[in-house]
């Protein structure tokens, strides 16, 4: 069994809670309501900007051009194709993008970056790319899978997300696919203990793949935040 593959086995019960998410629910049927919509983008927004930097710490920690120009590629892609999903959500929810890009990071948010942001300041390649791919997978499966249980996306007013996610990447191969499929070559050189480690830095951020998802839903923000401004 491959490295990725003992992970995705390990995330399995994760992914399973998440496909049952209510927000991952209203997403697939429709029904997802506009307060999670503007929580969610909000969040996401600078949850995304967070990811390019990662990808920037990645480049910085690289030993060949070919993984310069794949971290640089996946730079552009969150940068100018990501926002297809975040417009479709505005749009049903009556929503405009550029008026929700100036948000605070709320408590999920935080941790889910200082995580990442951890691997790209003191981590290994292999970290990195353990706490990176949980993002581009988990949204691939979701894709996946609503596009399994649904039989026609037709007038579906979350088809651009959905069709989005579920075709993840370029046509042989997709992000996740690509990320699993380099993170097993670095893997091929590690020590039992660095494996462990990245295990742990994965099953983390399909963790908080989770969280998110329940953070938006509820709009969970910082305790306090409405009494003194914390954020
Ligand atoms: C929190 C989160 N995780 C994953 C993705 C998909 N890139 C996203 N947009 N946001």
């Amino acid at each position: 069994m491959t490295f990725s593959d003992q992970l995705k086995q390990k995330a399995e019960p994760i992914l399973q809670e998440i496909y049952q998410h209510p927000f991952v629910k209203g997403i697939e049927d429709g029904t997802l309501p506009k307060e999670a919509i503007k929580f969610y983008v909000q969040q996401d927004f600078l949850y995304l900007n967070a990811f390019v930097k990662i990808y920037a710490q990645a480049i910085t920690k690289s030993t060949t051009r070919e993984d310069m120009d794949f971290f640089q590629e996946q730079i552009h892609f969150t940068l100018h194709s990501e926002t297809i999903a975040h417009q479709n959500l505005c749009q049903v929810a009556h929503l405009s993008l550029d008026q929700l890009k100036d948000g605070a990071l709320a408590p999920t948010t935080f941790m889910y970056q200082q995580h990442m942001l951890e691997q790209g300041r003191d981590g290994t390649m292999l970290d990195i790319l353990a706490g990176l791919i949980p993002c581009p997978w988990t949204y691939w499966e979701i894709g996946k899978h609503i596009m399994n249980r649904t039989p026609s996306l037709e007038g579906h007013p979350f088809r651009d997300w959905i069709e989005f996610y579920g075709k993840y990447g370029s046509e042989d191969m997709t992000f996740a696919e690509e990320l699993f499929r380099r993170l097993d070559e670095k893997a091929q050189g590690a020590t039992k203990n660095e494996l462990n480690h990245a295990e742990k830095v994965f099953l983390k951020s399909c963790e908080l793949e989770w969280r998110f998802w329940e953070m938006s839903f509820y709009q969970e923000d910082w305790k306090f935040n409405s009494l003194i401004k914390i954020h």
